[in-house]
């Protein structure tokens, strides 16, 4: 069962004495074909009916996962990018994040030239924390003409009333990861 396999995968890193938290870390998922096998089909099952046209998914993580999704759902790949990153030109279409899970009040865009009415949007990300990142990229969808569909993570951590919100749906929760291994 693939989300068995993403809690064995999973490890809670210590980055040292300075920082007082436990830091995640993904990597484990990547690296097992299983779970890269799997991962876009399992996201786009939650959404059965849902039909997207085109995947919404910021970067870094989400230029990764977002094409595993959009290739099992049929549809196409739309990169989201976090202003400073390499795409500020053009015809990107940008809103601001509330505070994120490290305070971060961050812009968040998409090339609004790849995105419009009749598009079906699924949002996209391995991690929902305080879902300011998707908060804001689903004003840039609804901005844009184009209909959000729903939110599929892998693991979501945040409020009810926020998962309420994106519509959104994951493969794992918090409590899933409490008995992960450190390392
Ligand atoms: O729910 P939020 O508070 O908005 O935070 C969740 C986001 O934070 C992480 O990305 P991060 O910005 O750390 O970049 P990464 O993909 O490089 O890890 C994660 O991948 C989500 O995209």
């Amino acid at each position: 069962m693939l989300s068995r396999r993403l809690v064995e995968l999973f490890r809670w890193i210590d980055p040292g004495p300075d920082s007082g938290h436990l830091v995640s870390d993904t990597s484990g998922w990547w690296r097992d074909p299983e779970v890269l096998a799997g991962i876009g089909p399992a996201l786009t099952g939650l959404f059965p009916a849902a039909r997207p046209t085109v995947v919404v998914a910021p970067e870094v993580t989400g230029l990764l996962l977002g094409p595993l999704v959009a290739m099992a759902a049929g549809a196409g790949f739309l990169p989201a990018y976090k202003d400073g990153g390499r795409r500020r030109v053009g015809a990107m279409r940008w809103a601001e994040t509330p505070p994120d899970y490290r305070g971060r009040r961050l812009r968040m865009g998409v090339d609004g030239s790849l995105i419009g009415p009749g598009d079906r949007v699924l949002l996209v990300d391995d991690w929902v924390a305080t879902g300011a990142q998707l908060d804001a990229l689903d004003r840039v969808v609804r901005d844009s003409g184009a209909e959000p569909v729903g939110t599929a993570a892998v693991v979501a951590t945040c409020p009810p009333y926020v998962a309420e919100r994106l519509r959104l749906r994951a493969l794992l929760t918090g409590d899933d990861l409490d008995g992960a291994a450190s390392g």
